[in-house]
């Protein structure tokens, strides 16, 4: 197993957060994680990529023990939906970013940069400021900036949260593209039920700090307490006749 978590517990002043979690991943696959608010999902996601401390359990990648370890030593790369853009920095800048860090020779970084921004479909606009681009153009750097550095892991939280419908399947459809190009592993957490379904591979539901994670999206579809049959339902009373 590529992600390998066992008993992992979090409690802040006394409120069990994060409950004897268990998961594992393999490679190069997305786990969705679906839960109501609070249920400790964003937890899990900091406790995984060392932003918090675990009271127990351990977190494996790739069979190396993660306990100890500083954020940037994991390469985990943790993305949220407000993830903020350098401000100072380009399109082209912020793209970079993360490769300039690893030293890497600046024609190499302009190639991938360039191949990036082709692939997240900005062309043109690599020169813009952050304040100069849409909600979904940030979103894409953002996103961009994250994948470029090829994290062994990507703990998405919430990620296209705020875009508008169109907006956020175009993201979902590049996500997807993406991932597998890259051959990223990840988590995506989610409140939307659809998101979740497409998104994944595997898909989980978290519910007061403990997690379930479904042999197949089947499993997931019939049970009751996913919330899939009541809007299904929901949908089928719409289409009856006399509504
Ligand atoms: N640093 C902290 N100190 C104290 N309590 C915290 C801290 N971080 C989170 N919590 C609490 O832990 C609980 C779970 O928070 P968390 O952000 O993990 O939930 P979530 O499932 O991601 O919720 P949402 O879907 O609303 O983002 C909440 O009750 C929150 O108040």
């Amino acid at each position: 197993m590529f992600l390998e978590i066992k008993q992992l517990s979090k409690s802040f002043q006394n409120d069990l957060i994060v409950d004897r979690l268990s998961l594992s991943l393999d490679q190069h696959r997305t786990l969705s994680i679906l839960g109501k608010s609070g249920c400790g999902k964003t937890t899990l996601l900091k406790l995984i990529a060392g932003l918090e401390t675990a009271d127990q359990g351990s977190i494996r990648v790739n069979g190396e023990d993660m306990s100890g370890k500083t954020p940037a030593e994991r390469k985990i790369v943790y993305l949220y939906q407000e993830d903020l853009l350098f401000p100072h920095l380009s399109v082209r800048g912020n793209i970079g970013f993360g490769l300039k860090l690893q030293k890497i020779p600046a024609s190499d970084i302009k190639e991938q940069v360039d191949l990036m921004i082709q692939r997240l479909e900005l062309q043109g606009q690599g020169d813009k400021m952050p304040h100069q681009l849409s909600g979904g153009q940030r979103q894409r750097v953002s996103f961009g900036r994250a994948i470029i550095t090829n994290p062994r892991l990507l703990l998405l939280d919430e990620p296209f949260g705020s875009l508008d419908v169109g907006t956020r399947q175009r993201m979902q459809e590049l996500f997807k593209e993406l991932t597998a190009l890259y051959g990223i592993t990840s988590l995506f957490v989610t409140h939307d039920l659809k998101e979740a379904i497409l998104m994944g591979d595997d898909i989980g539901l978290m519910k007061k700090g403990s997690l379930q994670v479904y042999p197949d999206k089947q499993d997931f579809l019939l049970d009751p307490g996913t919330g899939v049959r009541s809007e299904i339902e929901f949908w089928e009373s719409l289409l009856k006749p006399n509504y």
